[in-house]
């Protein structure tokens, strides 16, 4: 799989107050990057790095393997796609005739305008001036801005902040169809756990600038495996049998509690439980959300 976006140690001051810390960032072609962290963690000022909008102190950006530097950052920047902060848009020019501009700047053909507006919903509303679009419209906007130029990599800002609960929906359903309709990559801000949950298929944490998490969002929820309730016919029994088998059980609200066990010592579990006539009654996992997972890696509340 190739590397899409690669940091290594890059930094980033403002004012001797450092706001980004030797951040090592890989991204994956085809990813769906889930940058999290709370308000100030300094997402927002890596993304203008990668974008070249802001010069690190320190480190190196490669971007599509080429280092982001003045020679190459033209050219990484002709395939790349972007929404930093709210999209720039003339209230006066209709969203086509926005599109239609931006098009001929990036020098991307006019026709790809129709197939932007058609990805990002807003065909109806095409001719309506924007000034006139609701915020979400807005953010739609200048989505199919970003999209336009069919570029291999979109860097999106906290997309969806400011959106209602049905606009959060369809900019998050938009997000996830992208790598594999147009075979993007996706660098994604957000500063809401359940969103990353529900759009990314790996996650990096930063906080106060730094990166303590960097992986997929399925090694993210196995790092921190739940633990496993299990109430039996007979759960004393059961408990010595756990505990012959090297797994430690405590007991609450009517159910054996034990660290989560592997795929294979749960089938072994299962069938001693059998061979000795203790039958399964109910088996839950307690799963974690990414709320105890940031409480777990920095000690405080994501919120
Ligand atoms: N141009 C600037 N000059 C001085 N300080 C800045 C500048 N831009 C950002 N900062 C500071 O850098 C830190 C990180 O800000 P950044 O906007 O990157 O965070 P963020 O994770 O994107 O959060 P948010 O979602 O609130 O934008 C903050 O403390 C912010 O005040």
């Amino acid at each position: 799989m190739n590397t899409i976006i690669r940091t290594k140690g890059l930094c980033k001051s403002y004012h001797k107050k450092t706001v980004v810390k030797d951040l090592d960032l890989t991204v994956e072609q085809g990813s769906i990057y889930g940058f999290l962290g709370p308000n100030g963690a300094g997402k927002s000022t890596t993304m203008k790095m990668l974008l070249g909008l802001a010069k690190p102190t320190a480190g190196a950006i490669q971007i599509f393997g080429k280092t982001m530097n003045e020679k190459n950052r033209i050219s990484i920047l002709a395939n790349t796609g972007s929404l930093i902060e709210s999209p720039s848009y003339y209230g006066h020019l209709t969203g086509e005739e926005n599109l239609k501009l931006l098009a001929s700047m990036k020098q991307v053909p006019e026709a790809q305008v129709e197939d932007v507006l058609s990805i990002v919903h807003l065909n109806g509303a095409k001719d309506k001036k924007a000034a006139h679009y609701s915020f979400g419209m807005k953010q739609r906007l200048g989505l199919a801005g970003a999209l336009l130029g069919n570029p291999n990599l979109l860097l999106l800002d906290e997309p969806t902040n400011g959106l209602d609960p049905a606009g959060i929906q369809e900019m998050r359903s938009l997000i996830c169809t992208l790598p594999e309709r147009f075979g993007m990559t996706v660098l994604v801000s957000s500063h809401l756990l359940s969103e990353i949950d529900q759009m990314a298929t790996h996650v990096g944490i930063l906080d106060q600038g730094e990166l303590l998490f960097q992986d997929s969002l399925s090694a993210l929820h196995e790092s921190s495996r739940p633990n496993l309730r299990i109430h039996t016919t007979n759960d004393k029994k059961a408990s010595r049998i756990f505990k012959q088998m090297g797994f430690a059980t405590s007991y609450e609200n009517q159910s054996l509690v034990l660290d989560s066990l592997s795929d294979a010592s749960l089938y072994e579990v299962g069938k001693q439980l059998y061979a000795q006539e203790v039958g399964i009654l109910r088996i839950a996992e307690d799963e974690a959300s990414l709320e105890d997972i940031f409480l777990k890696l920095t000690g405080r509340s994501l919120s």
